[in-house]
Order: C-alpha cells, then structure tokens, then sequence
C-alpha cells in the first residue's frame, strides 16, 4: 500500500513500528472463464494512515464494462467509485445492504468504522484486475478523518 495514502509520512512512520494489516480477501477459485463468477469475502481492519481511513487498493476491471455487487455483512464504511471520465460516486456500507458496482468504475473499499468492515463480493470471473491505473493517479477523492467524521475531500495527490 506504499505511497496509496495522502500522507506519505504517516505512512511510513506506521511502517517502522509495525507492519499492520490493512485488508484481505478470500476466495474460492473458481476458474477465470467466461460465464463463471468470482466471489468470496473482503475483510477490511479499522484504522487510519494520519487522518485518511484503511482501504483497500483499488482497481479497474481488465474488461472494463464489469460491473460488481459488494454485500455487506459487518461494520461501516463506504464503497468509493470513479470512472476514466472523472465521474466520482461514494455508497455507504452498513450491515444488510447492498452496493452496486456499476461497470467502467474503479472501486475502492473503505472501513470508517471501529469494527472490520466485510463484504461479500462478485463479479463475472474473467474480468480481471487492472491496479495500473490507480497506481499512478490515485483516487480522484479520498476519506478522511474531519472533526471525528469522516469526510470525502479532493485527492492533493492525484494526477
Ligand atoms: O483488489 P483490491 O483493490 O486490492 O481489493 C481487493 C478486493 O477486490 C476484489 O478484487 C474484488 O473486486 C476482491 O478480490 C477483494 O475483496
Ligand atoms: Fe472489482
């Protein structure tokens, strides 16, 4: 996760005392073949890199035009979207509900929460992930911590 957080510093001054865990994922694998879908399970810790909550990395799909559902079993936070164009969208996770992701958009899960943040996901299984993207840029916005509420600012760091 190197240089995905807004404070470069904090980041690294976490790094030296512990390399925490920030996120996984299990699942299934199931073959990455037309007419078959990925699922499994997103586990996202509670914590911050100085004022901007843990997330996950973040991606586009290889095939860009796939769409994904994200369910969300336990804890808080928000699914952040964007789409090449710059078409920004952020849903809130609660427990029970549903998030769609619609295709063209990259998504980045964010637990603003106490608690771990999980979801069920899935999505056709040849997708593919494409982090280049993402790597480079960033997130047009980021979630951060305002006042003890999070809060959606502009990226300082993305170009
Ligand atoms: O691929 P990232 O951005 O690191 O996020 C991981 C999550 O996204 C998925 O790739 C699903 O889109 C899962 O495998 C995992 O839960
Ligand atoms: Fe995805």
């Amino acid at each position: 996760m190197k240089g995905m957080y807004n404070d470069d510093q904090a980041f690294d001054l976490m790094l030296k005392d512990r390399d925490s865990l920030v996120y996984e994922f299990h699942e299934l694998g199931v073959p990455e073949k037309p007419g078959n879908l990925a699922f499994g399970t997103s586990i996202v810790y509670p914590g911050k890199v100085g004022n901007e909550y843990y997330m996950t990395k973040g991606h586009f799909h290889t095939i860009l035009d796939t769409s994904e559902v994200y369910y969300c079993i336990g804890g808080k936070g928000y699914m952040l979207m964007e789409s090449p164009e710059g078409d920004c969208d952020i849903q809130e996770f609660t427990p029970g509900k549903a998030v769609y992701v619609p295709g063209r958009y990259a998504h980045r899960s964010i637990n603003t929460g106490n608690e771990p943040l999980i979801t069920f996901y899935v999505f056709r299984a040849d997708a593919g992930h494409d982090y280049g993207t993402i790597e480079s840029n960033g997130f047009r916005k980021i979630v951060a911590e305002q006042d003890e509420k999070p809060v959606v600012v502009n990226n300082p760091k993305w170009q």
